[in-house]
């Protein structure tokens, strides 16, 4: 396998929800996802449908929809939407972070987009302005915003001074991961002990104490902490005969980092599915192993398929692989992402949920003196900017190198984009680099106190 860095692969016209149906003037979503989540004879089913204590109201409703007999992924519009996530090569470069006008076509199409969603950098004033004497709360996505987008997904590392400047931030406002990979996974690559992680699109959160939640039926309460491990296993909340939308307050010991102690709530929506998810990842890497360039991962609460390896005339034939997997399974539902096809449960959960959940557990929602700020740059991130966008509190910033459809406010342009001018010698994740460190700067040059905690 090739592992490359900053080719026209990291172009970002991808990352298509096939559920959302949305339509877009700039780029289309080809298929909602009509087929995978059919309704088959249940003997056919590995894991029953049936006699879950999960609340049904976390369930996106299935379509009672039959499904027709399609077993093609051409017709049902799979293929299209893997072909939009590699759009054409085409080079942009950018003038400066401010909008203008350029001769290039793409430059001139991005130019009347950033009027819509201007950058983050160049209004930064603005942003800071309105921030003045309010909380803010950082929230940050992990592939193609904190580390670029490479061929191999186990070495898309972040550099050593992104990780300077997302520490900083950490000391001045609580600051969250967001992210489709494991929690351990992300947790492994950022290695900041000082923030919080959401793997799985949100579904295993490691927050701050979730106060309000002190009392609940499905909590154990402060008094009952545990000494668990990072990442303490299901079995754990069996034991407890609680609820599987289960919410701890644990003492979590960073083994790795040798580092203090810290109280935290542990939120995992969806340990019903850890068998099902396990179950459709092994069967994933089976049926894709003679396939070259495919890579399934499994993220605990979901898995990732990957096709960016893989020759575009074999897209086909894992699509219609996934897909057959999927009829099998109508709790599980299909998004694609940046040439990766994300395979997850069928709960009324995402990123935005993840974003609402955090604020509320650092006691920061419903607030007129809160400022969250997102920075995101796949399909799975818009879950976050609408939830920003309809709550009218807070930013969203996609980081993207061409126009698309977006809820985010503000722009940053696609880091590995910027890598390509000659005149930075600072390759990947700049602009996002820049904002944080911004953010540090105007908040030390501004506040005298300086955690976040004392705020
Ligand atoms: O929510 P995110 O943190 O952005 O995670 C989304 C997916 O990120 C990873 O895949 C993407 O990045 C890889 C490394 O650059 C790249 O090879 C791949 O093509 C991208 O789709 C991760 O591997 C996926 O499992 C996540 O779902």
């Amino acid at each position: 396998m090739q592992h490359s860095i900053g080719d026209d692969k990291t172009n970002k016209l991808d990352s298509i929800d096939m559920m959302s149906g949305q339509s877009s003037p700039v780029l289309t979503d080809p298929s909602p996802l009509k087929d995978s989540r059919v309704g088959i004879h249940p003997s056919f089913i590995p894991y029953s449908q049936s006699g879950t204590s999960l609340s049904t109201a976390m369930y996106i409703p299935i379509p009672k929809k039959k499904p027709s007999k399609v077993e093609d992924v051409l017709s049902n519009g799979w293929l299209d939407a893997m072909k939009a996530s590699s759009p054409p090569r085409k080079r942009l470069f950018l003038k400066d972070f401010n909008v203008g006008v350029s001769s290039d076509d793409g430059e001139v199409a991005y130019s009347s987009w950033m009027i819509k969603h201007p950058s983050a950098l160049s209004s930064f004033k603005q942003i800071t302005n309105f921030a003045n004497g309010k909380k803010i709360a950082i929230f940050l996505d992990y592939d193609g915003t904190l580390s670029p987008i490479v061929d191999d997904p186990d070495r898309a590392l972040m550099s050593a001074e992104m990780r300077s400047a997302v520490r900083n931030v950490a000391k001045y406002f609580p600051t969250a991961i967001i992210s489709g990979r494991s929690r351990d996974k992300v947790y492994d690559l950022v290695g900041l002990p000082e923030l919080y992680y959401a793997g799985s699109h949100g579904m295993d959160i490691v927050g701050p104490e979730h106060k309000a939640l002190y009392g609940h039926s499905n909590a154990i309460n402060s008094l009952d902490q545990q000494q668990v491990k990072y990442d303490p296993s299901p079995h754990f909340s069996s034991s407890h005969n609680i609820d599987p939308r289960w919410i701890v307050i644990v003492r979590i010991q960073f083994m790795s980092f040798d580092l203090q102690d810290k109280e935290v709530s542990l939120f995992q929506p969806a340990t019903e599915f850890l068998p099902m998810i396990d179950e459709v990842f092994r069967t994933l890497v089976e049926i894709t192993k003679d396939i070259e360039g495919a890579k399934v991962e499994n993220h605990k609460f979901c898995t990732s398929v990957h096709y960016r390896n893989i020759d575009e005339k074999n897209w086909p034939i894992i699509a219609q692989r996934v897909h057959d997997i999927l009829k099998n399974y109508p709790r599980l539902r299909l998004t694609h992402g940046r040439k990766v096809l994300e395979v997850r449960p069928v709960i009324d959960w995402d990123k935005g949920k993840a974003v609402e959940f955090l604020l509320e557990s650092l006691g920061l929602s419903n607030s007129d003196d809160v400022l969250p700020i997102y920075i995101g740059d796949d399909r799975t991130d818009e879950d976050a900017f609408k939830v920003l966008r309809e709550k009218s509190q807070g930013y969203g910033i996609l980081v993207a190198p061409v126009p698309k459809e977006t809820k985010a406010l503000y722009s940053l342009r696609d880091p590995s984009e910027v890598a390509k001018l000659p005149i930075l010698a600072t390759p990947f994740c700049f602009l996002v680099k820049q904002f944080l460190n911004a953010l540090v700067k105007w908040r030390e040059q501004n506040h005298k106190r300086t955690k976040w905690s004392t705020i």
